[in-house]
């Protein structure tokens, strides 16, 4: 796979001496969907900041398309790398939407006619036409973070950075975040999700990193974290239901792998060895919970 960005043996220490990460080292591929997930506080903003220059490294490296970029501006980064923030206010500050989304653009110096051209098209793809003369701030706060990504997609990034970006999403929101991103990770652009939405990680993510306490304590398929129990209580993390019912089932004695864990074949393992788990565990219920999903 070919390498977009990566972090060699990067430690960050904010002034006052907090030492947010410690020797970390993350490849991003092309073609790939990573998500950064870990407890409040375990070092996975701090992190995703390295790779637009919004932080630098206290120690170590951190590589974007083979160049060390410890001396590069966020500015001359922006082509590169697309950074959404957790809060959208932080990035709007234009008086009007199509002024938002063309901003990256004049920076990158096109002419007019192409600005004009890309940002109708990007509004189109975000439904954000009819918004075009909206001051951004009025807007609520899950329309904010479309602008907001729709002003960086614009740029056509080849790594782009969403940090905690399903929050104040509905569902269809949600759906269409993650055909986004498949789309880009099919371009052979590299998408990376910090979140605490772990049904949005099971559903879009190709590779999942953990992090606790400023390190990386495991990297996987989402099936092999979430089927971790051990890493998913290091971390604090609740996995999505299917694999809390997977986990339970198997500790109850069944023998189900990774492949199988979809609600569907669930129920059926049920179905078939009930008998077998009946009064070993709280079977009823986690019977009940899967036949209602099926
Ligand atoms: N600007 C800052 N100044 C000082 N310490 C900071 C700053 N930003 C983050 N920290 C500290 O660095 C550590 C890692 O924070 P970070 O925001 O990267 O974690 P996170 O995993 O993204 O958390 P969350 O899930 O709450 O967003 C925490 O101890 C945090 O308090």
């Amino acid at each position: 796979m070919e390498i977009i960005a990566k972090t060699e043996h990067l430690s960050h220490s904010y002034p006052g001496g907090i030492k947010a990460l410690n020797n970390i080292n993350l490849t991003l591929y092309k073609h790939d969907i990573t998500a950064i997930i870990g407890q409040n506080g375990s070092g996975k903003t701090t992190l995703s900041k390295h790779f637009n220059g919004l932080l630098k490294a206290t120690k170590g490296n951190v590589l974007v398309n083979d160049h060390n970029i410890a001396r590069k501006k966020v500015s001359e980064m922006a082509k590169d790398v697309g950074y959404v923030f957790q809060n959208p206010s932080y990035q709007l500050f234009c008086s009007n939407v199509k002024d938002e989304i063309k901003f990256g653009l004049k920076n990158l110096k096109l002419d007019d006619r192409e600005i004009a051209l890309k940002a109708r098209e990007v509004m189109e793809r975000f439904h954000l036409t009819e918004y075009a003369k909206s001051q951004p701030m009025t807007l609520g706060s899950g329309m904010k973070k479309i602008v907001a990504l729709a002003s960086v997609y614009v740029m056509n990034p080849s790594l782009l950075i969403l940090d905690e970006p399903t929050t104040g999403q509905d569902q269809p929101g949600k759906s269409s975040l993650g055909e986004l991103m498949l789309e880009m990770a099919s371009q052979g652009k590299s998408v990376l999700v910090v979140t605490h939405d772990m049904n949005f990680v099971s559903e879009y993510a190709k590779r999942v990193i953990v992090m606790a306490n400023g390190e990386i304590i495991k990297e996987g398929t989402p099936d092999q974290i979430f089927t971790d129990e051990s890493v998913m209580n290091k971390a604090h993390i609740q996995p999505p239901q299917i694999y809390a019912i997977a986990n339970s089932l198997k500790k109850s004695g069944m023998n189900i792998q990774n492949n199988e864990i979809n609600i569907k074949h669930l129920a059926q393992l049920i179905s078939e060895r009930s008998a077998v788990i009946d009064g070993c565990y709280d079977t009823l219920q986690t019977r009940e919970l899967i036949l209602s999903q099926v």
